[in-house]
């Protein structure tokens, strides 16, 4: 800091991404304005959090006695509202990144689809903007602050637009904050109703009820009051709670707009001691795929927060929210020691049971709450099939499929439903449920009424690359290896047997000869193919390549390793049958076979110039033009 900095104000910009915000939230018409002072309150509540924690290090950050607590003081006459918390405070620098940029991932991504959005207005109140819900009400805001255990007070104001000014604090500022920070909001004319206590007192009862810290409604006439319960909820017992203790909670404690779709609640005795209270949330949150796969469970160590990046459960079951709240761990636990303390694997490993075992018992009790879950978060659940070898089992279990049969079924439907002599599970992955339809490697399944699954997230490619059973039976990709259906009838053999009759097939052995003497290092084999009745030819991975789902994801990583496929071809189709005596169109007979099942694979031809023009030869010598 120079000394000019320490004693003048300065004008600084805010981030472009947050001057964008500033600039939606001021233009859009969005009746919940409400939500501001929850988000207030919520980060005044952090800020004490934070207090207590850091304090358990060095006790003289609170040496002063005052305990954490939150303050709402409306000023009718000046048309302010201030909120002021006795929190960890900010210094000059924290002030600038933090209330100048967004470092939330979450806002960010939330805030490329509220530009995107035709109805921004109603995306704000599904998803918190943090601090700069304040510009909704207020026209101009100042924020003073002294952080703890420093010596310097700094103001921060903005009237929104593009920047912000900070500089240091008067005296009497200095005197008046001692620790923590002062929020005041000049309301906008139409604002002014945030001014009743009333209103006060509605919000916070209908928001921030379960803030752990004090909330004092400072009244201009009459003694301060405390509106909230101030308690930690997940320590009361369950039959205290309503459904709507636990909605609030939830909301407050996710900063959620949503209701949970499920809710744990419970308290672990025995040689470890903790309450647990956890929610799947009921929509899904932008972040749920951001790379670092954070999971959002806060860590308390009697009533003390501690961390909310701890990995409390694994990254599959990030979505999950609110907290666990030990009886056992050291307060003074560092960040390190969260990482490789025992007492905490233990509690991961026995949460995850838990949360899994609600999710099975949700499933069976009330399928459609389950439902919204799935489809929700069963893309992440399912990277839990790759990750967690332990569980797989029920994971699959758990898991919902589209099917060639219907939608939201399960395994254990599935093979309740196996045809005759079907021993295997069989799955083909793709990117849309439609293009796998028409896949031609399901045609002999389909004439023989097999069930498909058809798996069209990205994690499918992954999770089926390692061998899996369900109850004894494989699953297996259509699109790899040898498919023998042989034992299992074909819904309408008659109609087979006369196909057969009409079209006894093509000489297998010299065709395939011819193929594979034309594509040469193209494909590593050319067979017969089990899969097929209507279509040509398609493409398949050997017995233990990998699926061509995954090769094709892995190739767009350029990480493939470019193993190459298998030709399978129908021998009853006539343009295979054509193949053994078409001498001068043998060839493009060939590359027309394997070009097509690459198209139907969704891949384009290696030459998509050769293609054409080959089909255009073919065709014009068709027409005899
Ligand atoms: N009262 C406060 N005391 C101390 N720090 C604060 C206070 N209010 C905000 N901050 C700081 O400013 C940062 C940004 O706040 P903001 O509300 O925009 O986002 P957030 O709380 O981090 O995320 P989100 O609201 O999206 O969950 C906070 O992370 C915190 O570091």
């Amino acid at each position: 800091m120079t000394a000019d900095t320490a004693t003048s104000a300065q004008s600084q910009p805010f981030q472009a991404e947050v001057a964008e915000l500033l600039h939606l939230m001021v233009h859009s018409v969005y009746s919940e304005t409400d939500i501001f002072l929850r988000e207030l309150i919520s980060n005044a509540s952090d800020a004490c959090d934070k207090l207590r924690y850091e304090a358990i290090a060095a006790p003289d950050l609170m040496a002063d006695g005052t305990p954490p607590k939150i303050r709402i003081v409306p000023d009718k006459k000046a048309g302010a509202l201030s909120v002021i918390d006795s929190g960890i405070g900010m210094d000059r620098q924290e002030l600038i990144d933090n209330l100048g940029t967004i470092a939330h991932s979450g806002t960010k991504s939330f805030l490329s689809r509220l530009t995107e959005a035709k109805d921004g207005a109603g995306l704000i109140g599904q998803f918190g903007v943090g601090f700069y819900a304040a510009f909704m009400v207020a026209d101009r805001i100042v924020v003073t602050s002294r952080r703890a255990g420093t010596d310097q007070v700094w103001v921060w104001s903005s009237s929104g637009g593009s920047g912000f000014e900070i500089a240091p604090g008067s005296e009497e500022d200095e005197k008046r904050i001692t620790r923590g920070t002062e929020i005041v909001l000049h309301l906008k004319e139409d604002a002014k109703k945030y001014l009743e206590t009333y209103e006060i007192e509605r919000i916070v009862s209908a928001y921030s009820d379960n803030i752990q810290f004090p909330i004092e409604l400072v009244p201009e006439e009459g003694e301060p009051r405390q509106i909230n319960s101030a308690s930690a909820l997940w320590q009361r017992s369950k039959s205290e709670l309503t459904p709507e203790d636990y909605k609030q909670a939830y909301r407050a404690i996710a900063g959620a707009f949503d209701d949970p779709a499920m809710t744990l609640h419970y308290r672990a005795e025995g040689r470890q001691s903790y309450a647990v209270l956890l929610f799947a949330p009921s929509t899904k949150p932008f972040d749920l795929f951001e790379p670092s796969r954070k999971g959002k469970v806060k860590l308390y160590v009697r009533r003390v927060f501690i961390a909310d990046d701890a990995d409390l459960l694994p990254a599959y079951l990030r979505f999950i929210r609110g907290v666990i709240d030990s009886e056992d761990l050291p307060l003074n636990i560092s960040r390190e020691m969260l990482q490789n303390n025992p007492q905490l694997a233990q509690i991961r490993k026995a949460v995850t049971g838990r949360v899994i075992g609600e999710l099975e018992s949700l499933s069976e009790k009330e399928p459609e709450v389950f439902t919204k879950i799935w489809d929700a978060f069963g893309s992440v659940i399912k990277e839990g099939l790759w990750e967690d070898y332990e569980r797989r089992e029920k994971l699959l279990a758990l898991s919902r499929f589209t099917t060639t049969s219907g939608e939201k079924r399960s395994l254990k439907q599935y093979v309740e439903d196996l045809k005759t002599n079907q021993t295997e599970i069989y799955y083909l992955t793709g990117e849309s449920v439609d293009r796998l339809k028409s896949n031609p490697k399901l045609e002999s399944a389909t004439a023989r009424g097999i069930e498909v699954l058809l798996l069209t997230d990205p994690v499918d490619a992954f999770w089926t690359s390692a061998p899996l059973d369900f109850g004894g039976k494989p699953l297996k990709s259509l699109s790899q290896g040898d498919v023998d259906f042989g034992l299992i009838p074909l819904l309408d053999e008659k109609s087979q047997e006369d196909k057969d009759k009409e079209n006894p097939g093509a000489d297998e052995a010299a065709t395939i000869a011819v193929i594979k003497d034309t594509l040469g290092e193209r494909v590593s084999d050319v067979r017969a193919s089990q899969r097929l009745t209507s279509s040509a030819s398609c493409l398949v991975a050997g017995g233990d390549g990998r699926d061509r789902a995954l090769e094709r994801l892995l190739a767009q990583q350029n990480r493939g390793v470019g193993t190459k496929p298998i030709l399978e071809i129908n021998m009853r189709h006539p343009l295979v049958a054509a193949i053994a005596g078409a001498s001068g169109d043998a060839r493009d007979l060939s590359f027309l076979l394997l070009e097509q099942a690459q198209i139907l694979d969704g891949e384009l031809p290696e030459d998509p110039a050769a293609f054409a023009s080959r089909l255009n030869q073919l065709v014009l010598r068709g027409l005899k033009l």
